[in-house]
């Protein structure tokens, strides 16, 4: 008699999940190789920006009060007593009716409180003297970068587990990170199981398949911010396969196997999940695709036993390992984010359990559009290629064109919490 398998809610299975994440140890790398990483620690301002009140333009530094009552026709006239391009300071006191030629960036003179650009004073010689003209009044203020005017000191600009872009980047150079503290990547094996399985470089045979799912994991673990260690593919041969994972599981963080997790006479996952004593978590998720995704803990490792069905290899990876990942990277927030849309196509499958489709997100006419992508079979890999899952929650006959549905990004780097994550 066939096991029978009492299904889970989602989010039922990932709460249960996430009692076994836990975050990894921070590593110092430099900060040419941190882009894509994920921040270690808070990144803390440890001073000002700007350092220093500064220019803003090219132009004369003036004391505003030099400026009162000052017309189009009754000009002030200030004496440049000096000029300073940026990175250069004026070490002298600038006085009354006295000016500092300043180039955008330099550190604003002692003495002065106001800048005029270049293109609003006129510059005339009296008698020798190098004086500007100022057509108008200034208050004090006008047109200077204050200090700290960009960031205050002790300001929290990225807080750890944010994922490194160019920007962050920016932020790492401006405050003197040459060596910048990221999360230490963890590595996650990957084995793929079943005898029909080819390498992608053999010719087709009767009955067989090319193993795709081995590269899709490996690829969806780089895009989570894992390192992918591929262990390889092997036959459906019980002795075989547990060694492989036995041994495996010493050499990384967590383990992915695809197939053999189901009730077929060669799947033998479950009976490896028994040999190896692991406690298994859940082996049924009211889900599609994926509702056969089992999940395994063994000396606090987590086995995540990804369905051989391309689809639902992908879907399960992306629920289950992806949020455990960023979790491992520091993120505090490690679940996929949702945006609404509007379904793109009549999506007319009736759905008992909740279904996430395969789609393309799209932008028409200020609108988000969610189009179901391929067929949607969970053994098929012509919808796998687009940057969503459509969340269609169980219980209905179907959904037509035009309804509102949440979508799942699978190329967002922000994500977001668990209380969001309302599957
Ligand atoms: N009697 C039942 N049969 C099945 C059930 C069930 O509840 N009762 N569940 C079905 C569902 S749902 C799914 S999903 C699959 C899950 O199967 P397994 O995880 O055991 O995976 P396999 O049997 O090994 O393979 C399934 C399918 O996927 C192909 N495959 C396997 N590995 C790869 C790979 N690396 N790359 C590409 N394709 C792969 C394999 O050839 C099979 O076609 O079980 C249903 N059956
Ligand atoms: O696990 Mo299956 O994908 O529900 O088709
Ligand atoms: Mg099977």
């Amino acid at each position: 008699m066939v096991e029978k398998r009492r299904p889970i809610k989602v989010r039922e299975a990932v709460n249960r999940l996430m009692t076994f994440s836990s975050s990894g140890s921070v590593e110092n790398i430099s900060i040419e190789e941190s882009y894509g990483r994920f921040l270690g620690e808070d990144l803390v301002a440890d001073h000002d920006i700007p350092l220093f009140d500064r220019s803003p333009y090219d132009g004369f530094a003036f004391r505003s009060n030099d400026t009162e009552g000052t017309t189009r026709n009754e000009p002030c006239e200030l004496e440049v007593i000096g000029e300073i391009g940026a990175g250069s300071v004026f070490t002298s006191r600038v006085g009354k009716n006295q000016a500092v030629r300043i180039m955008t960036g330099a550190q604003i003179p002692d003495g002065c409180d106001a800048v005029v650009m270049l293109e609003e004073a006129k510059e005339i010689d009296r008698s020798g003297k190098n004086m500007i003209q100022v057509r108008r009044p200034f208050k004090s203020g006008d047109n200077i970068s204050f200090k700290g005017e960009d960031t205050k000191q002790g300001t929290v600009l990225a807080s750890k587990g944010t994922y490194i872009n160019p920007g962050v980047i920016a932020l790492l150079a401006t405050f003197g990170y040459k060596t910048v503290p990221a999360s230490k990547k963890p590595t996650i094996g990957v084995i793929a199981t079943g005898s029909e399985l080819l390498e992608i470089d053999e010719p087709l045979q009767p009955g067989k398949i090319r193993n795709s799912n081995a590269y899709m994991i490996c690829a969806q673990i780089e895009r989570a911010g894992g390192i992918p260690l591929y262990l390889g593919q092997f036959s459906d041969d019980f002795d075989t396969c547990f060694q492989q994972v036995e041994d495996g599981m010493k050499k990384v963080d967590m383990l992915i196997t695809t197939g053999g997790v189901s009730v077929g006479d060669y799947d033998y996952l479950p009976d490896i999940y028994q040999k190896l004593g692991a406690n298994v978590l859940f082996n049924k998720v009211a889900m599609r695709p994926g509702s056969v995704t089992t999940i395994a803990e063994k000396d606090n490792k987590l086995l995540f036993g990804l369905s051989g069905n391309p689809s639902a290899c992908f879907v399960g990876f992306e629920l289950f390992t992806r949020p455990i990942i960023r979790t491992y990277l520091r993120c505090e927030h490690p679940f996929l984010n949702k945006v609404s849309a509007v379904l793109g196509n009549d999506f007319p499958k009736p759905n008992p359990f909740d279904r996430f489709v395969r789609g393309q997100l799209t932008i028409e006419e200020g609108r988000l559009i969610a189009t179901p992508a391929g067929l949607d079979k969970s053994n098929v890999v012509s919808s796998l290629a687009g940057n969503s899952l459509i969340v269609l929650p169980g219980g209905t006959k179907g959904y037509q064109k035009g309804s509102n549905v949440k979508v799942i990004l699978l190329e967002d780097q922000a994500g977001t919490s668990f209380e969001n994550f309302t599957i």
